[in-house]
């Protein structure tokens, strides 16, 4: 299988950990967003409160996972990791509770695919930091009730959509991370690099952050490999050149869209004369889930304005036409979207 270098997933070669900025001023961009989390911040530590319930949301890569991290290590206090689909049972969530300490940072990724009964649960606790647990059997069953140290609750999601409102409505601070411009992404490479230990030139800052689509854990990603062919092919000397001849072999065009856009929207164009298409027709013709399409892919294609989604499916736009070298040749009865 070809590895997938525009994924916002995670892979086994992000090592990110030493990467991540630890306070909120290392935080590259986001910059309503941290202006606004520094002064709730703020407030609870003046009140010596936890910090209210945060829902981080955007596609994935854009630093939710170290936000979460930065909100712990700014108030001072632990933070406890778990993902949605790993909670699996009310007992499952009651253990995790039970080992936090006042003011922690419980973070809680993909949120959206708790399970229901787990997610009751998780109602009392955010609202008023306790849970009842059901303990016995027939005739000796009864409820304790396990009164929790104020917490703060971090939920990341991909899909907002997704979630049930009774849990958003818990949330007392909702945000959604954007995609970050050519001048943040262009920071985040010179930061990388820093961290790393390896000298770059500006020009292949530019050339990498162009092709990072938006995208801080891609950004990292790509440097990664740019190093491994100056290492091997140019002395270790990262310059616009190798960048470039790098970033072309694998794959990578300059705005940074990998075989699987590619195949995407020539899909759309070529397949259904340019849409409207629903997501699953689309997914099945080129052999990739629809779910991945949706959240990893078709943000950023929405973002560039290569794609548009309308009530009766995906539409490819003339950018994307163009980008592709493809004559657009739509509109002649007047279908257009
Ligand atoms: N604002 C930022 N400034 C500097 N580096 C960042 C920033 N945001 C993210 N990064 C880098 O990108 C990497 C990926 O970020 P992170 O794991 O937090 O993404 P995420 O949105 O939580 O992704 P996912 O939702 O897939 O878990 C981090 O290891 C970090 O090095």
């Amino acid at each position: 299988m070809e590895e997938r270098l525009v994924s916002a997933e995670e892979s086994s070669f992000d090592e990110d950990a030493s990467l991540r900025p630890k306070t909120l001023d290392e935080y590259i961009g986001q910059k309503d967003l941290k202006q606004n989390l520094t002064i709730f911040i703020q407030a609870a530590l003046q009140r010596n409160e936890a910090l209210d319930h945060v829902l981080l949301y955007g596609p994935p890569g854009l630093g939710k996972t170290t936000l979460s991290y930065i909100l712990a290590n700014e108030m001072g206090t632990q933070i406890r990791t778990a993902s949605g689909p790993s909670i699996e049972k009310g007992g499952d969530l009651a253990a995790i509770l039970s080992t936090l300490q006042p003011g922690d940072v419980l973070f809680i990724d993909e949120i959206h695919r708790l399970p229901k009964a787990v997610e009751e649960i998780l109602y009392p606790a955010m609202e008023d930091f306790c849970i009842d647990i059901v303990v016995g059997k027939e005739s000796t069953v009864r409820t304790i009730r396990l009164n929790l140290p104020p917490f703060t609750l971090v939920g990341a999601t991909t899909r907002a959509g997704d979630l049930t409102a009774p849990l958003r409505d818990r949330f007392g601070i909702v945000s959604q991370l954007q995609f970050y411009d050519l001048e943040d992404l262009s920071q985040i490479v010179r930061r990388t690099s820093r961290v790393m230990g390896n000298a770059i030139d500006e020009q292949a800052v530019l050339e990498i952050a162009r092709r990072s689509r938006g995208t801080p854990r891609i950004a990292n990603r790509l440097f990664r490999r740019v190093r491994d062919f100056a290492q091997v092919m140019n002395n270790g000397i990262i310059d616009q050149k190798i960048a470039a001849m790098a970033l072309d072999r694998l794959k990578v065009d300059h705005l940074g869209l990998d075989h699987v856009d590619h195949q995407y929207l020539r899909g759309i164009i070529e397949r259904f004369s340019g849409g409207p298409v629903g997501l699953e027709a689309i997914a099945a013709s080129i052999g990739e889930e629809a779910m991945t399409l949706e959240d990893v892919y078709e943000p950023y294609l929405l973002q560039i304005g290569f794609i548009n989604r309308t009530p009766r499916g995906r539409v490819a736009t003339p950018k994307a036409y163009e980008h592709l070298g493809i004559s657009y040749q739509k509109d002649l009865f007047g279908f257009d979207d």
